[in-house]
């Protein structure tokens, strides 16, 4: 876990050096952390037949999901991945993602599918919603990149307390901190998956 003062360190120094972090990993950790995030994420959901899962293509040292996205596939579940919404540009729409779905490069230059509304899913249509994330805490706060984008979409759901989907945080075990400083607007999360363990609130 993070050492240092945590609750001394502002959001951008906690964002900053857990980024660095994740980032310093080595490929063959991210390898095996990859493997073991698949093991552990089918060892403690029990998915619906055809269930609809959020997830994310992995960027700066994130959690590979790559493993994980292929063994849904195969699972015949559906994989949706986040596209920055083409209007208001804040909030973040889930598309259907299969093996030959066109893509293109976002703001961020992260790959996300080439809109189509038809692909589109409403966010309480999906089961599950795997996040990123930057770091944890031990009650089930989630830091981001800063850009709100899941904070803004998830805005409403947590408002009117919607029972889908169920919101899983995926990081590396490094990416925990003791206590984050939160705002108002942070949806909390209910889980939180790393590739040793399973946290849940
Ligand atoms: N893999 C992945 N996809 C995702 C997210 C994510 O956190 N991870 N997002 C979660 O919200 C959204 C994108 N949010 C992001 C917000 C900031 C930066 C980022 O790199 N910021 C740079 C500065 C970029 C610039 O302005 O040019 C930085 O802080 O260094 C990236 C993604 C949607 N897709
Ligand atoms: N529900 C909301 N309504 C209005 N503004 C919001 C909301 N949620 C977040 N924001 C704005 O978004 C900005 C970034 O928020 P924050 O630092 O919490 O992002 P993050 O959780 O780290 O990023 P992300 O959700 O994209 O991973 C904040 O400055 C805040 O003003």
């Amino acid at each position: 876990m993070y050492n240092a003062e945590q609750s001394s360190l502002s959001r951008s120094e906690i964002r900053k050096n857990i980024r660095n972090a994740r980032r310093n990993l080595s490929n063959l950790e991210q390898e095996q952390a990859a493997k073991k995030i698949n093991i552990n994420f089918f060892q403690h959901k029990k998915l619906p037949n055809n269930a609809r899962i959020g997830l994310y293509l992995s960027n700066d040292g994130e959690l590979d999901t790559s493993i994980l996205i292929q063994s849904l596939n195969k699972k015949r579940h559906q994989v949706f991945l986040p596209v920055i919404h083409p209007f208001n540009g804040t909030t973040l729409l889930f598309q259907r993602y299969e093996n030959n779905s066109p893509m293109t490069q976002n703001r961020y230059a992260i790959l996300e599918p080439q809109l189509n509304c038809s692909h589109i899913c409403p966010l309480y249509e999906l089961d599950y919603l795997l996040m990123p994330l930057v770091a944890f805490d031990k009650e089930g706060n989630r830091l981001g990149m800063g850009g709100g984008y899941y904070d803004k979409t998830l805005a409403r759901y947590y408002r009117e307390q919607m029972k889908k989907p169920e919101l899983i945080g995926l990081a590396h075990d490094c990416q925990q901190v003791e206590k984050l400083p939160i705002q108002a607007w942070d949806v909390p999360l209910q889980q939180i998956i790393t590739p040793s363990k399973f946290y849940q609130w």
